[in-house]
């Protein structure tokens, strides 16, 4: 069974100017793939970024395995979650092996030292089909291949777990599928992950639990089967759509 609790997100707000995000809770247990949907400019990514601890919450608390996140040092928390940003741009020329190498440096018990596993390096490089392309410079790479550079990065990171924004960003469905396959056997050997998908179809099929948010709140949180409805993305998206399910698999597809 998996229950432990391993993020738990206590009546969370925040505010930008013009955007509040609203007595946001919610928790993720141990070993789950926890998926976050919502419109642009729902909340997601600001929700992501204050567990991230890139901001500070105006009010409520995060726990990441007990600990208020905002106690943990920026090392610790790099050693319990490995964070794949919306956009990622490089400020030198680094190559992808070095980029994926970075996801080393937590682990060093040194300051700023970035220790090599050159085995686990290579085999997190074929996991992403990226081995070939090891000495190349990232800003070469087209989006797809950049995305799964950073995604090579956080599995080398070897935290337990992985937060995705926009997980499956600029992959083609053949890469989103084996990476997400990967993850997704990943969980079943106990990691965590939680990413935010523009893709409910895929969404529904990999995650155990989904929230839908919506103008800053969580309007609905559940299993695929149980948010991913007609009436529930209808009224979040503002669209008609037709929900089915997978005919073998029993999962919800989405019908546009
Ligand atoms: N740095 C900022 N300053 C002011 N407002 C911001 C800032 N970052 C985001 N916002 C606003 O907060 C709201 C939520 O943005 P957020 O990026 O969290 O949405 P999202 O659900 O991740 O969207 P998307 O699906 O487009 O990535 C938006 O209205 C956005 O304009």
């Amino acid at each position: 069974m998996k229950t432990e609790t391993i993020v738990k997100i206590e009546h969370l707000s925040f505010s930008y100017p013009s955007f509040s995000l609203k007595d946001v809770s919610f928790e993720v247990r141990k070993g789950s793939f926890f998926g976050i949907i919502g419109p642009n400019g729902s909340g997601k990514t600001t929700l992501l970024s204050l567990i991230m601890k890139f901001q500070k919450p105006k009010s409520g608390k995060i726990t990441v395995y007990g600990n208020d996140v905002l106690r943990l040092s920026h090392k610790k928390l790099a050693q319990l979650i490995a964070y794949i940003a919306q956009d990622f741009n490089p400020a030198y020329d680094f190559t992808v092996e070095e980029l994926v190498e970075m996801g080393g440096i937590p682990r060093s018990p040194h300051f700023f030292e970035t220790p090599v596993y050159e085995e686990e390096l290579e085999n997190t490089l074929k996991t992403v089909d990226l081995l070939e392309y090891r000495k190349r410079i990232f800003s070469t790479l087209s989006g797809g291949q950049q995305r799964r550079v950073l995604i090579a990065r956080a599995i080398y990171q070897n935290t337990p777990i992985i937060i995705a924004d926009e997980l499956v960003n600029h992959l083609d469905l053949g890469q989103a599928i084996k990476v997400l396959d990967y993850l997704k056997q990943l969980t079943e050997r106990g990691k965590t992950i939680i990413g935010t998908f523009h893709d409910i179809t895929l969404a529904a099929k990999y995650c155990d639990e989904i929230a839908v948010m919506k103008d800053g709140k969580i309007i609905a949180i559940g299993k695929p089967l149980d948010v991913v409805n007609r009436e529930i993305l209808s009224n979040v998206y503002g669209v008609s759509l037709n929900v089915i399910r997978h005919p073998d698999k029993g999962y919800p597809v989405i019908l546009i």
